[in-house]
């Protein structure tokens, strides 16, 4: 961060400048949040990877700058035809690499901007806030948020009818390679089946899994194993790993639930849903399929989302 950045986020008497922060995590995907309403904190990537560090700075897998949407580029882009995303969401994976989308992040990051009294949001209210991939509308529920994640797609357009595999991911401690799914649900993902939830224990995911063809921008890759049956009073159950692009392997990952959602119902055929839990080392992730006045489908994630303390940087 600039000193100009420090000083105008928390100017003090004394010498050093500090930077309020927040910690949070939801379903124990865990952020470092920033409030930035003058649009003046630069991260550069390897400040960000010393904030996310566990041993030598807050820790996180990922930072998150909450900035008025007026002040970044990618904001400014949304506002002409969504003037109601007040808000930008800056999230940054752990190694400081620019992600286009998070899940998780985007409840913590509303529930952030609800607790901290930027925005005014109660339950069974709703917010619009500006990502990198576009606006989202965000419903606080009585426990959690759900949020309008728009329409899903494949990776590979030629894709659409069969919703097979594209992809082999070849490591991770599997005793073959595997035929994997590829999905965008704003940022990449990789999904893989496997076996039981024994075969899910065992995986080796302290590496990249190594994916063929190797997606040009990297991918998040997700493993995944059904209950028995998948499908109880119409709810899809499923339990998943993942390793994030920029992050290592992390206790959640909500924009992963729902592609590991996609992947599930497009293999179940007839015998799928359009409803799912999803759970993850962290908790469990609710996510729907519902369809959009505009005629597209969409995808709805929900679960919670907690602030866990607060504090300040020294800069
Ligand atoms: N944990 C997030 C996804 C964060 C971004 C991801 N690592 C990427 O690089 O695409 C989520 O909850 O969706």
């Amino acid at each position: 961060m600039t000193e100009k950045t420090a000083a105008a986020a928390a100017p003090t008497s004394d010498a050093a400048p500090r930077v309020p922060f927040t910690k949070g995590h939801g379903t124990g995907n865990d952020f470092v949040l920033l409030a930035d309403p003058d649009g003046n904190v630069h991260l550069e990537a390897a400040q960000v990877a010393v904030l996310a560090d566990r041993h030598r700075g807050i820790g996180g897998d990922g930072v998150i700058r909450a900035v008025p949407s007026r002040h970044v580029e990618e904001g400014r882009a949304l506002l002409a035809a969504h003037p109601e995303a007040e808000w930008f969401m800056d999230y940054r994976n752990g190694d400081g690499s620019i992600a286009e989308m998070c899940g998780n992040g985007v409840r913590v990051f509303v529930h952030f901007l609800a607790e901290k009294g930027l925005v005014d949001l109660a339950p069974g209210e709703s917010i619009t806030i500006g990502t990198r991939a576009g606006v989202k509308t965000v419903s606080r529920l009585a426990h959690g948020y759900a949020i309008d994640m728009g329409p899903w797609s494949y990776l590979d357009p030629e894709l659409a009818e069969e919703a097979a595999s594209d992809a082999m991911v070849l490591t991770a401690g599997l005793a073959d390679p595997r035929p994997a799914l590829s999905v965008s649900m704003g940022n990449p993902h990789t999904v893989v089946p496997v076996a039981s939830f024994e075969d899910l224990e065992g995986l080796d995911l302290t590496r990249a899994p190594e994916v063929d063809p190797a997606p040009a921008h990297g991918t998040n890759v997700e493993f995944v194993a059904a209950h028995e049956p998948l499908v109880r009073e119409g709810v899809g159950r499923v339990r998943m790993r993942v390793h994030e692009r920029g992050v290592g392997e992390t206790q959640s990952c909500g924009t992963g639930a729902c592609a590991v959602a996609v992947a599930m119902r497009a293999w179940s055929g007839e015998g799928g849903s359009d409803s799912w839990l999803v759970e993850v080392p962290g908790g469990v992730l609710g996510v729907d399929f519902v369809a959009h006045p505009d005629g597209t489908e969409h995808v709805v994630l929900a679960g919670p989302a907690e602030l866990v303390f607060d504090g300040e940087l020294t800069v």
